[in-house]
Order: structure tokens, then C-alpha cells, then sequence
């Protein structure tokens, strides 16, 4: 079999309306560096070939210099510019991810995504074509009505809390973006497997992610991201410390 290879494209095109900052989201800094960093330089890390970055028209010269030069990664082959709705935005990352044979796709705004997820995704995604990282949810779901009545409780134990990185066979999530955006359909769109479902009936494998691995959405949000990278910073900082003492982990 030939070479296949694997491109990861970033989303931070969005205004984050619901964070409420003039900043948008995705360059607020926690401990020290933007949202953005923390999801590219696990990308970087990755065994990822190349990494699509989609930015808004405005911010694209900010990416280049103050993100992608600054912390010098490598793997960022383009930053392009995104559209009005996040399924705008992955679109346009598609067509410049046109030489791949998978595609990952990953919320700028997900600082906490790791190497491991991102492997664990791709392999998913080889096997499978449509793959998401999700976690089973630990609440109870209710349906609403629109007065706020709940009409349904379904049952729990099927239920995933659904996270990105999502990764694709690259023809096949292409195909499903290209139907979805022929038509003029009703949908709300909140994730890629769901178009591959809908337009393809290509049902995505689930597996899991981390608990930790949180959208930066609303401004309780940062406090919880901020409280994970510190754990994780103390976890390797600990590590580091043990090695260099000698000990073998
Ligand atoms: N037109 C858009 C909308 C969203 N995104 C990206 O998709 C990810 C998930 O979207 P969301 O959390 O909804 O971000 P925003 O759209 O920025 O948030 P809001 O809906 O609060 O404005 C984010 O990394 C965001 O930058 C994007 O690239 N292009
Ligand atoms: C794709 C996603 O991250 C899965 O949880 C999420 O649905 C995106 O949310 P948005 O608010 O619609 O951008």
C-alpha cells in the first residue's frame, strides 16, 4: 500500500459569541500561552503529517507570526480563511487539504487534546472512515418541549457527550460536506460525523476521548481549562524531575 497521509485541520474562525470576550476564545491566554497553541502543539506532537489552520480573515496574519512562528511549528502548512458557520469553515479546510487520505478535525478552541487522543482517533478513522472521540455521558439527559416540559429520558448507558478531534476517510467526509452543501437543508449541523451519517449513511465509530477535553465555550470554561493544564503541567514537570534523578518511568 502506498504512503497515506494524514492532515489534521484546526478550526478557530469563530467569534465565540457565548465567551463574550473581545478577544475572540480562541486567543485568550491560560497559563501563559492562547487556547490555540495548546491545540496545535499537540497536533505538532502528533503523528500527523501536515496541519491546515482556519482562521478569520483578520486574524490570519496574527496566526502566522505571533502563533505559528513564535512557538516555530513546523507542521503548519497553511493557514487559510474560514467561513460564517463552523461547517463553512471545514469545508474551506478540506478543499486545502485536497492531497490527504485522512482528515482530522479538530476545535482550535479543545486546548486539552492530546497525542494519544489523536492517534486513538485516526486509528479509528482507518478502519472505520468516519471516527469521533466522545465520552459516555455521567448525567441524565432529558428531551424538552418547547414550553421546557421534558418529554423523554433516554436511556444513559447509550448516550456519549461527543468531543473533537473527529477523523475521515478523506473522500468520504469530502462527499458528505459536497451533498450537504447542494441542497437546502433544515439541519443544524453541530459536528462532521453527522453529515456522513445523514448524506451517506456512514455511521462513525465512538471512541473515547477525555473527560478533560473541553470546548472553551462559555467564561466558567476557562477556569476548568486552566485548573487541566496546570495538573498536566505539574504531571510532566513531576516526571521530568523523577527522570532526571534517575529514576525510570
Ligand atoms: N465560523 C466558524 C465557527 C466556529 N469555528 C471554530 O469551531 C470551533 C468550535 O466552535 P464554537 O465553540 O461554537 O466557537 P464559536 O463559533 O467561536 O463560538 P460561539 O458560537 O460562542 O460564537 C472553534 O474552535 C471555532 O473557532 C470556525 O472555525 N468557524
Ligand atoms: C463539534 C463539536 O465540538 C462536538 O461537540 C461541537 O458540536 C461544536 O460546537 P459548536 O458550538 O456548534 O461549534
Amino acid at each position: 500500500m502506498g504512503y497515506e497521509k494524514v492532515t489534521a485541520v484546526i478550526l478557530a474562525a469563530g467569534q465565540g459569541k457565548r465567551m463574550g470576550t473581545d478577544v475572540p476564545k480562541q486567543y485568550l491566554r491560560i497559563r501563559g500561552h492562547e487556547v490555540l497553541y495548546y491545540s496545535l502543539k499537540a497536533f505538532e506532537e502528533s503523528c500527523v503529517d501536515e496541519i491546515i489552520l482556519v482562521a478569520g480573515e483578520q486574524d490570519m496574519e496574527y496566526c502566522q507570526r505571533q502563533i505559528v512562528e513564535k512557538y516555530g511549528f513546523q507542521k503548519v502548512a497553511k493557514i487559510i480563511s474560514g467561513g460564517q458557520e463552523r461547517y463553512d469553515s471545514v469545508y474551506a479546510g478540506l478543499l486545502a487539504a485536497d492531497d490527504c487520505s485522512y482528515v482530522l478535525i479538530h476545535d482550535g478552541a479543545r486546548p486539552m487534546v492530546t497525542p494519544e487522543i489523536i492517534s486513538r482517533v485516526l486509528d479509528g478513522a482507518m478502519t472505520y472512515d468516519s471516527c469521533t472521540t466522545g465520552m459516555p455521558v455521567k448525567d441524565t439527559i432529558k428531551i424538552s418541549d418547547e414550553s421546557g416540559m421534558a418529554v423523554d429520558t433516554p436511556e444513559r448507558g447509550s448516550l456519549w457527550t461527543i468531543h473533537t478531534p473527529q477523523g475521515f476517510s478523506y473522500p468520504v467526509i469530502l462527499e458528505a460536506h459536497r451533498r450537504f452543501r447542494q441542497g437546502s437543508y433544515r439541519i443544524s449541523v453541530t459536528d462532521d460525523t453527522m453529515l456522513a451519517e445523514i448524506f451517506l449513511r456512514k455511521r462513525a465509530k465512538l471512541v473515547e476521548g477525555d473527560y478533560r477535553n473541553i470546548k472553551v465555550t462559555t467564561p466558567e470554561d476557562i477556569a476548568a481549562a486552566e485548573a487541566f493544564l496546570r495538573e498536566r503541567d505539574v504531571s510532566e514537570n513531576t516526571q521530568a524531575g523523577l527522570r532526571q534523578n534517575g529514576v525510570v518511568l
